[in-house]
């Protein structure tokens, strides 16, 4: 079966054999043929591994002497006319815009179930949804919306290695049911989302271009920036314009891996922040039946994706610390360290202090990327799916926490030596590590505020709902809230 090749593989290279694979369970679509309209990539594709499962497939194409040529020849491709003819299930693969040219076969669709797979090439290009527009064309016949948001490619590859969730849509139950299991069969996870209305929702998911990112990355690309600059006018200017030191040559990594941490750990801040401020605006209005603003509805839903970032740039972080060592410039200068130290007649130059406050820098960062790690691998959905709801929950939001905790002890150890030297420009401009500080210790001082006894039954009251549920009149669509339990970054 591994023998067969798509798009454009002519039909006498197609030596395969299909056979039916046994399929068990599903009868009715298995023994019958599955019509598919329109010759191009993605009827090329679907062709195959509808072949692959077991189905007979009748391509319809305007020139069908053309299109068998890209067809196996087990595939009977022949006109519009005869292909709706010997299928009750077709598949509609041509664009929206030819749909009118499919007026003639009306007569030969009534009650038929059509598969609308199309797409658009952005959002609200047409008043309503391609799946609603054939409907309104053959309101006889019976159209369910599915597979658009599988690519050619994908159907080619099969789904082992390609987003496998297929989104059905139809006002007809049998019918519907009828193009989830197909679906099965071709080994995608169909997901039901009911009547057709859900046809314009469905079709738009191939249009989002990392929606879900967009907030975190900007969110992550501004605090880089910020931090930089900071910490370039800090550490370089600052020195250069006032002794005319020049250290420039620490721009490529020392100032980039000072910046690093500092994303890494208020992107973390970031994720648990939003949760606490879900709990305090449900704690300030006493009920949890109450939509949170926009804004913060927005900021929950791209968690995960705060966390991943988050642990991009500690681990970017990491790398960039084990390389200090490699620099040129470290070798220069711990030769003159040396030197000075024999100049100075010091034989020893052991600091007790100095090495205990490295080692617990270094151990706590180790600790904190391990926990962010696990953090991640959690997130992946088959691991994600492995867990239960009390697991899940105490990896995210318990270790989560931990993770912030370590992170940031972390940060004050490397930094809390210089928090006691006095300079008169550290007032108005603190070390870069201080400001990093801000959001980790906001978080935890939050999180400790909403541990206390009082505080905490109070929330667990509300998030069962015992406190002031007449306020359910005003939730309106509440369970598509993200719950603020659910303290992620998956
Ligand atoms: N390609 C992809 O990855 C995906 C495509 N889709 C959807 O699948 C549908 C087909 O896409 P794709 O295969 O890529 O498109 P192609 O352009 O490759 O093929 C479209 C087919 O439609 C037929 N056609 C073209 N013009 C007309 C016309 N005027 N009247 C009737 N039939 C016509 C042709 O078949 P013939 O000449 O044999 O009649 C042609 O092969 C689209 O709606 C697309 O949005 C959905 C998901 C992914
Ligand atoms: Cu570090």
């Amino acid at each position: 079966m591994e023998t067969i090749s798509m798009m454009g593989s002519p039909r006498n290279n197609s030596k395969a054999v299909f056979l039916p694979n046994g399929m068990n369970g599903f009868k009715e679509i298995s023994k019958s043929t599955i019509g598919i309209l329109g010759s191009g990539d993605f009827a090329k594709c679907l062709t195959i591994r509808l072949l692959k499962c077991g189905y007979h497939v009748v391509v319809g194409s305007r020139n069908p002497k053309r299109a068998a040529e890209f067809f196996p020849h087990v595939v009977d491709v022949t006109h519009h006319e005869d292909a709706v003819a010997k299928s009750n299930f077709i598949f509609v693969a041509i664009h929206r815009e030819h749909y009118a040219s499919l007026w003639d076969l009306k007569h030969l669709l009534v009650g038929k179930i059509l598969v609308d797979v199309s797409n658009n090439s952005r959002m609200d290009q047409y008043p309503e949804s391609n799946a609603e527009y054939l409907a309104s064309l053959f309101p006889e016949s019976i159209v369910v919306k599915g597979f658009n948001v599988i690519s050619a490619w994908a159907m080619q590859s099969g789904p082992k290695d390609a987003s496998r969730q297929v989104y059905v849509c139809s006002n007809s139950v049998e019918a519907r049911h009828q193009v989830l299991e197909v679906a099965r069969q071709l080994n995608f996870i169909p997901v039901d989302l009911g009547t057709l209305s859900s046809a314009r929702e469905i079709e738009s998911i191939p249009l989002h271009l990392f929606t879900l990112w967009k907030g975190p990355v900007l969110a992550a690309v501004s605090l880089s920036i910020l931090f930089f600059i900071y910490s370039f006018i800090r550490d370089i200017i600052h020195p250069y314009i006032k002794n005319q030191q020049s250290d420039f040559y620490k721009i490529p990594i020392e100032i980039v891996n000072k910046t690093l941490p500092v994303v890494a750990i208020s992107l973390l801040s970031l994720v648990y922040l939003a949760g606490l401020l879900a709990a305090a605006y449900q704690i300030f209005y006493g009920t949890k039946y109450r939509r949170f603003p926009h804004w913060l509805e927005g900021w929950l839903q791209c968690r995960k994706q705060l966390g991943l970032l988050s642990f991009f740039f500690a681990s970017v972080h990491v790398v960039y610390s084990l390389c200090l060592p490699m620099r040129r410039s470290e070798r220069y200068l711990f030769l003159n360290m040396a030197f000075q130290q024999v100049h100075a007649n010091i034989e020893n130059s052991w600091n007790e202090e100095e090495v205990w406050r490295v080692e617990m820098y270094i151990s706590f960062g180790i600790m904190s990327l391990g926990l962010l790690s696990l953090l991640a691998v959690t997130s992946i959905p088959s691991v994600n799916s492995a867990l239960n709801w009390r697991e899940f929950s105490f990896i995210q939001s318990t270790l989560g926490y931990v993770a912030l905790l370590i992170s940031t002890f972390h940060v004050l150890i490397f930094g809390w030596k210089r928090a006691f030297e006095v300079e008169c420009y550290k007032f108005y401009m603190p070390p870069t590590f201080v400001l990093a500080l801000v959001l980790p210790v906001t978080v935890i001082l939050g999180k400790i505020f909403l541990l206390l006894p009082c505080m905490n039954r109070r929330l667990r009251r509300i998030r069962r709902g015992w406190e002031n549920s007449h306020c359910r009149e005003d939730i309106s669509g509440t369970a598509a809230q993200v719950s603020p339990e659910r303290v992620t970054i998956m």
